[in-house]
C-alpha cells in the first residue's frame, strides 16, 4: 500500500477565487497547493474586458500571503457583443488565457453569458487565430430538457457544430459529469479537452439526498448516477492528455447554500489534491495522479511544467465544520469528516 506520494506541484484548470474579502478568505487554501489555477471570470459584474482581466489579476497577487509563488491564469466572460479586438488584447495582456463561455441563466452570474454562439462568430475565430482557448460550462438551459440531461444535449445542439465550424479552435469542456461526455472528448481532436472536478469523482447523485436534502452537494453540472462517476473516474485514470484536474472550487456563503432556494457550487480547495488523491487510490491508479495533476494541464494549454515537487501522506485529518468567509462563514466538503490524505 502507498502511504507516500511526491508529485510535481500541481495546477487547478478551473478555479473561482470571487473578489475583494471572499477572495482573501480563499486563496490561501488554492496557494497552498497549486502553483497556478485558471480563475474563472463570473463576478458581478463579469471579467469582460483585458483591463478588468489585469485589475483582477493584481488584486489575487495582492491578497496572496507573503512569500506565496502562486500564479492566477486570467480568463475573460465571453458575451454576445464582445468585440474581437477584445481578444488581442487579452493575448497582449500577457495574463489572460482563455475566454469561458456560460450559456446565459446555466449557473451562478451567467446571466450575462451567450444567448447563441453564432453572434460570437467573429469572436471564436480570432481566437482561433490567436490560439486563445475557448473553456466551455456545456449545459443546455431549455426549462424543457431534464436537468441530468443538459450536458449531453449541449454536446449535440453546440459542441459538435462549433467544433465543425471552427476545426483549429482549442476547447476545454470544463467539469464534465457524463458518460457520453467522456466518449464525446476521447474519440474528439487533439483541440478537444476536459477538467473534471474531485467532487465529481467521489460522489454520485445519491450523496445530494443521503437522509434528506444536502444543499453542499449540490452543483452546477449536477451529480449524476453511479455509472456516469465510473466513467469519470476511468478517463481520468486513463492516462490520455485530455483530461486533467480542474476543482471547480466554488465558494458561497453557507446561507446562501442551505436556503429555499440554495444555490450551486462546492468548496474543495482547503482537500482539493488530498480529494483527488483519495479518488485515485479508491481506482487503484495513484500513479497516473502525477500527469492528471500537474503534466496534462499546461501540456494542452502549451505552458511549462512545474519543476518543484509536493509530498502527499496517506494519514486522516478533520475538515472544520465551517471556513470564515469575509464575516460569513462557508460549509467546505467533507465538513466535520475525515479526509484520508494529506499534503505535507
Ligand atoms: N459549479 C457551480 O455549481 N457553481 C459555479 C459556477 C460554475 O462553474 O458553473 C459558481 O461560480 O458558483
Ligand atoms: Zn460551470
Ligand atoms: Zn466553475
Amino acid at each position: 500500500m502507498t502511504t507516500e506520494l511526491s508529485i510535481i506541484r500541481p495546477d487547478d484548470w478551473h478555479l473561482h477565487l470571487r473578489d475583494g474579502e471572499t477572495l482573501k478568505a480563499v486563496l490561501p487554501d488554492t496557494a497552498r497547493q497549486f502553483a497556478r489555477a485558471i480563475v474563472m471570470p463570473n463576478l458581478r459584474p463579469p471579467v469582460t474586458t483585458a483591463e478588468a482581466a489585469l485589475a483582477y489579476y493584481h488584486h489575487i497577487r495582492q491578497a496572496l500571503p507573503a512569500g506565496a509563488g502562486f500564479e492566477p491564469l486570467m480568463t475573460l466572460y465571453l458575451t454576445d457583443n464582445m468585440a474581437a479586438g477584445e481578444i488581442v488584447r487579452a493575448r497582449q495582456s500577457g495574463v489572460v488565457h482563455a475566454v469561458k463561455l456560460y450559456p446565459a441563466g446555466a449557473t451562478t452570474n451567467s446571466d450575462s453569458g451567450v444567448t447563441s454562439l453564432a453572434k460570437c462568430a467573429h469572436v471564436l475565430a480570432e481566437m482561433e487565430k490567436q490560439g486563445m482557448p475557448l473553456l466551455i460550462h456545456g449545459e443546455v438551459t431549455d426549462g424543457d430538457v431534464d436537468v441530468f440531461d443538459r450536458e449531453k444535449v449541449f454536446i449535440e445542439r453546440h459542441l459538435q457544430p462549433l467544433l465543425k465550424d471552427f476545426p483549429g479552435l482549442k476547447v476545454v469542456f470544463e467539469h464534465i459529469t457524463t458518460q457520453e461526455a467522456v466518449e464525446f472528448v476521447a474519440s474528439g481532436p487533439d483541440t478537444l479537452a476536459a477538467t473534471i472536478t474531485a467532487h465529481h469523482l467521489l460522489m454520485n447523485r445519491n450523496a445530494m439526498f443521503t437522509g434528506g436534502i444536502r444543499p453542499h452537494h449540490y452543483c452546477l453540472p449536477v451529480l449524476k448516477r453511479e455509472t456516469h462517476r465510473q466513467a469519470l473516474v476511468q478517463a481520468a485514470i486513463s492516462g490520455s492528455g485530455k483530461f486533467f484536474l480542474g476543482t471547480d472550487s466554488a465558494p458561497h456563503p453557507k446561507s446562501a447554500k442551505e436556503a429555499s432556494c440554495g444555490c450551486a457550487g462546492m468548496y474543495t480547495a482547503h482537500a482539493a489534491i488530498e480529494l483527488y488523491a483519495e479518488a485515485f487510490e479508491e481506482a487503484g491508479a495513484l500513479d497516473q495522479l502525477e500527469a492528471f495533476a500537474s503534466f496534462y494541464g499546461p501540456d494542452f494549454y502549451n505552458l511549462p511544467r512545474n519543476t518543484e515537487k509536493v509530498t502527499l501522506r496517506k494519514q486522516s485529518w478533520q475538515v472544520p465544520e465551517t471556513i470564515p468567509f469575509a464575516g460569513d462563514v462557508l460549509v467546505p466538503l467533507r465538513a466535520g469528516q475525515e479526509v484520508t490524505w494529506k499534503l505535507a
